[in-house]
């Protein structure tokens, strides 16, 4: 793996070029490859998501993003804004990344790395954990609290960390209504203020039409763009969609609006929102 060196050594793009991440475990002509000719550019401060379906290579792409250590890379990464240290990376599944015994621990060790002195750490500390509602679990060990509790725990912590990149791989897909809200508006405020969110997702209902959205299909980059456009757009070689030819199912009305502009009956921009649908319906 090439490091490429950029001398301005200020907050500027985190870059990879033709990446490509090798299997493991098979001979290394016939090892598949998880990641494949992958060359993106992620701005500070930007919010992007991944898409694709199951074994795409959604979370070797997100933890390569997050600086996390990786065999089989080859190619050029420029970290950038991201700088040298991983990103927080916060997975599905709780309990894989959870470091401390408890939540207020969970939080305080983010924020240890960040060389805070103690008094400023407790205050943040109480501060987090009030505004999740966490505060009354706070000395409570994980085996007392439910997946979601310690999901929230981990979100909070890395959170908390303000690092400029933050990983969130299908991080809130397990949670309850609730506290995906709570989760997402933490999420929110960290990127208001200023950190790159990377935001891997099967939720397709969650992308707004003017977000950035990296599909990956088999190990390749098959889409970087709008969510418009990759809902709408039309891709070249297979005749659909770029959602559609990522081999993920659009929602219903947005089926229906790509049969409505077949027809003639609907024309571009086709909506996606519900205050767009209200807007061509008339209601
Ligand atoms: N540590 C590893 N070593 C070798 N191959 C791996 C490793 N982790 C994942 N793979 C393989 O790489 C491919 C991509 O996996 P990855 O987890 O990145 O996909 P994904 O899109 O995130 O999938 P999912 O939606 O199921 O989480 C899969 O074929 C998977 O089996």
């Amino acid at each position: 793996m090439t490091l490429m060196n950029i001398a301005d050594g200020a907050a500027h793009d985190l870059q990879i070029r033709d990446v490509h991440v090798a299997g493991a475990g098979e001979a290394e002509a016939q090892a598949p490859l998880r990641l494949r000719a992958v060359t993106l550019t992620l701005s500070p401060g930007e919010w992007i998501y991944i898409a694709g379906t199951n074994g795409s290579g959604k979370s070797t792409l997100a933890r390569m993003l997050a600086g996390l250590s990786m065999e089989g890379v080859s190619g050029a990464i420029d970290r950038g804004f991201a700088g040298e240290y991983p990103a927080p990376y916060v997975m599905q599944q709780p309990d894989a990344q959870l470091f401390g015994e408890t939540p207020r621990e969970e939080i305080m060790f983010a924020l240890e790395w960040m060389e805070l002195k103690a008094d400023e750490i407790d205050r943040r500390t109480a501060e987090t954990l009030s505004r999740t509602g966490l505060g009354r679990v706070a000395d409570v060990p994980w085996d007392r609290l439910s997946g979601g509790q310690r999901q929230l725990a981990a979100i909070a912590a890395a959170v908390a960390a303000e690092a400029p990149m933050l990983v969130l791989d299908e991080a809130t897909s397990m949670l309850d209504d609730q506290t995906r809200a709570i989760a997402s508006e933490l999420i929110r405020e960290r990127h208001a203020a200023g950190s790159a969110i990377v935001w891997v997702t099967q939720r397709l209902d969650e992308l707004m039409p003017e977000q950035r959205v990296l599909a990956i299909k088999d190990g390749e980059l098959s889409f970087d763009g709008r969510a418009r456009d990759f809902f709408y757009g039309w891709d070249e070689a297979s005749g659909v969609s770029p959602c559609e030819a990522s081999g993920l199912q659009p929602s219903y009305l947005m089926r229906l609006a790509l049969a409505m502009r077949t027809e003639g009956l609907m024309q571009d921009p086709l909506p996606m929102t519900e205050a767009e649908w209200r807007e061509v319906v008339n209601l």
